[in-house]
C-alpha cells in the first residue's frame, strides 16, 4: 500500500500567517506570542554537537570493511534519534525542481492557495506535479533502505516483523515559517516528536531553524547541502521496542529570512498493528510497549494536542525494570 497526503504546513492558518508577514511588522501581535520557551539556546560548533552524518553510498556498500558505517548509523540512531544522510543518491537536479515549485507555490496568492488547502488530502491537491511525485517515490526508496538498514543493526529476526512500518504511508508537510521581527517571543512549530517511523527532512531554502533536544539542550541542526535530515518517529521507537528513541524536535523562525522545509513521513500502514519487533522482546528484554492498532493509535494521537512526547508514554507498559523515561 502506498498512500500519499499532502499537508500544507500544519495548519490551514499558514496561508494568514503568510499575509502577517508581509505587512513588514515590527513587533509580534499578542496573540503570536509564546512566552515561557524552553531552556536557552545552546550554539556550539564543535562536532560533538552536530547531528552525525552518514554516507548512504558507503552503507549500502557490499564492502564488508564499509561495516563502519552500519555502525555509525547505530550510534546515530541509539545516541541522537536523528543524523544527515548524504550521497542519498536522490538526483540534485528532482531535489532544486521540488525546491522551486515549493517556494512558487508560497508565493501565490492567498486566494490560490486556499484553494489547495481546501481541496487537502492528496498530491492533486499540489496541481499534480510531476517532480513531487518523483521525489515522494525516490524517498520511498530511501526511506525502506534505512528502514532495513535499521532493522538490521537492531538484529531484527525477520523484516517481516516490519512490513507495516515497510509497507507503510508516506505523507508530506510542506512548513513555511515566515521571518519575525522578534523570533525569540515565537516558535515556528513548537517542541514535538513525530508519529512517524521515519521522517525525512529537506530545508528548501537554505535557512536553518531546526532544533533537536539532546541532554536537556536545544541543538541547532546546519545541514549540509542536498542532505536530507532524517529522524526516528514514535512509531519506530516502539517497533525498536525503546532502543532507538524519537527525539523531540522544534523550528525557530528568523529575524530576516523566511524558512521553508519539507517534510515526508513514513509512517505504519492504517491496516497493520505497531508493537516492539517480536524478535526483540526477550525474557531479558519484555516489551516496552504495548501492541496496538494502528488506526486506534492515530484515533488517540489526533485527540491530543501537540505536546512533546506524552503520547508515547500512554502507550508505554511499566515493566519492573521499565524505564519510564
Ligand atoms: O521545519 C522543520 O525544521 C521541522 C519540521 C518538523 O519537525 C515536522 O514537520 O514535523
Ligand atoms: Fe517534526
Amino acid at each position: 500500500m502506498d498512500t500519499k497526503e499532502i499537508l500544507l504546513g500544519r495548519t490551514m492558518a499558514v496561508p494568514f500567517v503568510q499575509e502577517l508577514a508581509k505587512k513588514a511588522l515590527t513587533s509580534v501581535p499578542p496573540r503570536y506570542v509564546l512566552p515561557d520557551q524552553d531552556p536557552p539556546i545552546i550554539s556550539h560548533n564543535s562536532s560533538s554537537t552536530q547531528v552525525p552524518v552518514i554516507d548512504m553510498k558507503r552503507l549500502l556498500s557490499e564492502d564488508f570493511m564499509m561495516d563502519s558505517e552500519l555502525q555509525k548509523l547505530d550510534h546515530a540512531c541509539r545516541e541522537w534519534g536523528f543524523f544527515q544522510l548524504i550521497n542519498h543518491e536522490v538526483s540534485s537536479t528532482l531535489i532544486e525542481k521540488v525546491k522551486k515549485e515549493t517556494e512558487e507555490f508560497f508565493k501565490l496568492p492567498i486566494e490560490e492557495k486556499k484553494k489547495y488547502g481546501q481541496k487537502g488530502g492528496d498530491v492533486e491537491g499540489y496541481g499534480n506535479s510531476e517532480a513531487l511525485e518523483a521525489y515522494s517515490a525516490e524517498l520511498k526508496n530511501v526511506s525502506g533502505k534505512i528502514l532495513k538498514l535499521m532493522g538490521k543493526n537492531l538484529r531484527i529476526m525477520d523484516t517481516n516483523e516490519m512490513t507495516t512500518m515497510l509497507e507503510g504511508r508516506q505523507a508530506m508537510s510542506f512548513n513555511y515559517y515566515p521571518a519575525c521581527p522578534e523570533p525569540e517571543q515565537v516558535i515556528g512549530l513548537a517542541p514535538h516528536s513525530d508519529f512517524s517511523g521515519l521522517t525525512i527532512l529537506l530545508e528548501v531554502n537554505d535557512v536553518q531553524g531546526l532544533q533537536i533536544k539532546k541532554d536537556e539542550m536545544w541543538i541547532p541542526v546546519k545541514s549540509l547541502p542536498d542532505a536530507f535530515i532524517i529522524n526516528i518517529g514514535d512509531t519506530f521507537e516502539i517497533l525498536s521496542n525503546g532502543t532507538y528513541r524519537s527525539i523531540e524536535h522544534r523550528a525557530t523562525v528568523n529575524s530576516l529570512k523566511e524558512r521553508m522545509s519539507i517534510a515526508t513521513f513514513c509512517s505504519p500502514s492504517l491496516d497493520g498493528e505497531i508493537g516492539p519487533a517480536p524478535s526483540l522482546v526477550t525474557p531479558e528484554t519484555p516489551a516496552m510497549f504495548r501492541r496496538i492498532g494502528v488506526v486506534d493509535y492515530c484515533k488517540g494521537l489526533f485527540s491530543r494536542k501537540l505536546d512533546g512526547k506524552s503520547y508515547l508514554d500512554a502507550m508505554r507498559i511499566q515493566n519492573e525494570e521499565g524505564n519510564s523515561n
